[in-house]
């Protein structure tokens, strides 16, 4: 397993950015249902840029390629480039793992299963990929180190990141594309108290709940949104987002999303799927 240090800089929290569900392209004007993915995404780095909001690293939750290429990831690469902060980032269902690795070694991304944010926090990244289809399932030896590494820092309050949501998040035709083994999951996560919240993609929209008395929360994506709470598959008029979490030395979790402003990617609202 492979173990990230992040120091602490500040003596009170530890703040990561999320960003998730890029969906980019090797062709730069590469659109998903008319959205221009390399623009949304540029949008929402030069966003967090103007914002000026300070943060110790960047954590990418999946689907970060549309179409499987080596360019695709290297833009993604590029594009966070402007940042000196670390990012760590694990798999979606879109995401080729080969071509996801033609990028590394990398001196800002790291594919580590752990980091110890700082002295109070460990963040724990797990692969929930089955390679060919959109749902998720955590494969026996994710769970055999989900919990070893639990064990192993029980002094430290964890945040727990994969891309499929581990719950019923209320849309029928997206709920069938849930992490499938979720008993499992949270059968290991019930025996670690210091458990503070799950952290997904996946579903392309904001979400903040509680389940097995642990916060779930998932980010809308820097491209297109679904619509919450739909049984058909349906676009949001929501724009593209990202996440900060504050990770506190009492071992809270602040949290808060923001979106792009205006109306510069509007996608195609009549579409079926993808
Ligand atoms: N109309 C649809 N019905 C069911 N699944 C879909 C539909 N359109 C797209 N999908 C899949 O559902 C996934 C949900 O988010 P993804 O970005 O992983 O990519 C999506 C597609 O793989
Ligand atoms: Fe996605």
């Amino acid at each position: 397993m492979q173990t990230y240090f992040l120091p602490q800089t500040n003596p009170n929290s530890v703040v990561l950015l999320q960003i998730t569900d890029t969906h980019l392209f090797a062709d730069e004007s590469g659109c998903l249902l008319g959205v221009a993915t390399k623009d949304s995404f540029n949008a929402v780095i030069d966003a967090v840029d103007a914002s000026a909001r300070p943060f110790e690293a960047i954590v990418a939750t999946g689907d970060i390629s549309q179409d499987h290429t080596d360019e695709s990831y290297q833009h993604f690469s590029d594009g966070i480039s402007r940042w000196s902060q670390p990012c760590f980032w694990l798999p979606g269902n879109h995401d080729y793992q080969p071509a996801m690795q033609s990028v590394l070694p990398s001196p800002q991304i790291k594919s580590c299963e752990q980091v110890l944010a700082g002295d109070y926090w460990q963040v724990i990244l797990l692969d929930s990929q089955v390679q060919g289809v959109p749902h998720g399932e955590l494969s026996e030896a994710q769970l055999l180190m989900l919990d070893a590494t639990l064990k192993a820092y029980p002094e430290r309050h964890a945040l727990i990141l994969l891309h499929h949501h581990p719950l019923v998040a209320g849309s029928a035709w997206l709920d069938q594309h849930q992490l499938h083994n979720n008993e499992a999951f949270w059968q290991i996560i019930d025996k670690y108290p210091k458990v503070s919240a799950v952290l997904c993609g996946h579903i392309h929209q904001e979400l903040d709940c509680v389940y097995h008395g642990v916060r779930v929360l998932a980010t809308p994506s820097t491209c297109i949104q679904f619509l919450p709470d739909s049984n058909d598959f349906a676009l949001d008029k929501t724009n593209p987002g990202w996440r900060y979490l504050e990770l506190t030395q009492e071992g809270q979790l602040n949290t808060d999303v923001c979106r792009l402003q205006g109306r510069r990617f509007i996608p195609l609202f009549n579409s079926a799927g993808y």
